[in-house]
């Protein structure tokens, strides 16, 4: 068995504090990792398809090895597994295997399930432990973080859900090796965001290193997700619920969720793929608007260009839409369900530049149809 290499970040919320480890092995090694977070010797996988095929005979053998006995309930992947129907298989399998309120969850897989199994540990029986172990470069560096779960309804993304941290997150770099290369692109998207929020050196670094993290090299990816976790972490101790500073993690996902909802959430458009035209859309209204320069709203647009993520909306009209144009009014009405409203008034991540992310409830919505308007054309 190799050895466990990690390091150690934590995010500090008084009694709800947990520790993100971040290397390589680690799921080889979960059983003795996951042994001092578990209250009984008896553990709940939720996982999917993909994620079960290649990596779930690790983590049984693992937890095995350390007499932990698991069972595994394996999803369909893909976004609409976050669904109800699905929340409902769930919670069937863990009662009908008698969990009590010392059961421990583990969600292994990416977002999707991160977000659905998450959101199950925060309901059944009023809240059950549960631990994360992310396997898409975009639940490492996001998602397994902060304790926001929930699933998506006929309305919109994420609107029904509770903020439920976990035990524990084991952030296992080594299983991106089996990752196909979109969904690391998309994952990427979320990367660059931290960059973009407050922190100009990481996306200058990010600007050097992009290909090398998409390409694999270990040292890379580590760094990556570890500067991710870090920044992450630390706006969460700030805004565990998100009343203020918390928001800025949503830069360009006001208008990338409502992409992904007139997509339909069938895997023409990814979340990190949404997010990307999302970013892109923010630059340009603050460029627009005069608040950053055009010159920063184009270098976003280059780097996620290059990197080959999509920035443009005609993505989602080929890819999802059959070629028909995306209207406005219809992404308006899913932008009004933002939980960044209220009394009416949308809240909007704004930027003066790269990394200079801000929070901005002044902006006239016309302003914005009218852009998007432009922007779709
Ligand atoms: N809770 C949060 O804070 C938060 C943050 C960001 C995104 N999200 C949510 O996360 C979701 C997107 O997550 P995602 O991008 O991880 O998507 P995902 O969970 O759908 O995973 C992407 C695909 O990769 C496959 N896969 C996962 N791990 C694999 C591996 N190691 N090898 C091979 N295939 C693997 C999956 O089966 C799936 O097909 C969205 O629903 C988004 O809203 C939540
Ligand atoms: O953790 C957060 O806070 C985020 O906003 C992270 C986002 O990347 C993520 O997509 C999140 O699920 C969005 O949440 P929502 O509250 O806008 O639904
Ligand atoms: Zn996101």
């Amino acid at each position: 068995m190799n050895k466990e290499t990690y390091e150690r970040l934590t995010l500090d919320l008084e009694d709800r504090s947990y520790d993100i480890l971040v290397g390589e092995n680690l799921v080889t090694n979960a059983g003795s990792l996951v042994r001092p977070f578990i209250k009984q010797d008896r553990t709940f996988i939720i996982t999917d398809e993909n994620v079960a095929r290649h990596h779930l005979p690790t983590l049984e053998a693992a937890l095995r090895s350390k007499n932990i006995e698991s069972h595994a309930l394996i999803l369909p992947f893909g976004e609409q597994t976050k669904s109800f129907a699905q929340l409902d298989r769930v919670i069937d399998f863990l009662l009908k295997h008698n969990i009590d309120r010392k059961s421990t969850l583990i969600a292994f897989g990416g977002g999707v399930i991160g977000d659905l199994a998450g959101f199950a540990a925060a309901v059944v029986m009023r809240g059950i432990d549960f631990i994360q172990i992310p396997t898409t470069l975009l639940s490492q560096v996001d998602s397994s973080v902060g304790g926001k779960t929930g699933i998506n309804t006929a309305r919109g993304k994420n609107l029904v859900g509770s903020f439920h941290q976990p035990k524990l997150v084991l952030a296992d770099t080594s299983l991106l090796e089996t990752l196909p290369n979109r969904e690391l692109l998309a994952g990427y998207a979320e990367v660059v965001k931290y960059g973009l929020i407050n922190d100009p050196q990481f996306f200058d670094w990010l600007e050097d290193k992009a290909h090398k993290i998409i390409a694999g090299d270990i040292s890379a990816r580590t760094h990556a997700v570890l500067v991710s976790c870090a920044a992450k972490a630390k706006i969460v101790a700030l805004d565990e619920k998100e009343s203020g500073a918390r928001g800025l993690l949503n830069l360009g996902h006001t208008f990338g969720h409502a992409l992904e909802a007139e997509a339909g959430y069938n895997g023409s458009l990814l979340h990190g793929e949404a997010i990307s035209i999302g970013m892109v859309m923010a630059h340009d209204l603050s460029a627009e608007l005069g608040l950053c320069s055009e010159q920063d709203a184009q270098t976003v647009r280059a780097h996620f260009k290059n990197i080959g993520l999509p920035i443009s909306t005609d993505y989602v009209s080929s890819n999802a839409l059959g070629g028909k144009k995306l209207e406005v009014s219809r992404l308006m009405d899913h932008m009004s369900r933002d939980k960044k409203v209220s009394n009416g008034r949308l809240t909007f991540v704004m930027t003066k530049g790269i990394g200079q992310a801000y929070l901005d409830n002044a902006v006239d919505m016309a302003v914005v149809s009218d852009f998007m308007k432009r922007f779709i054309a």
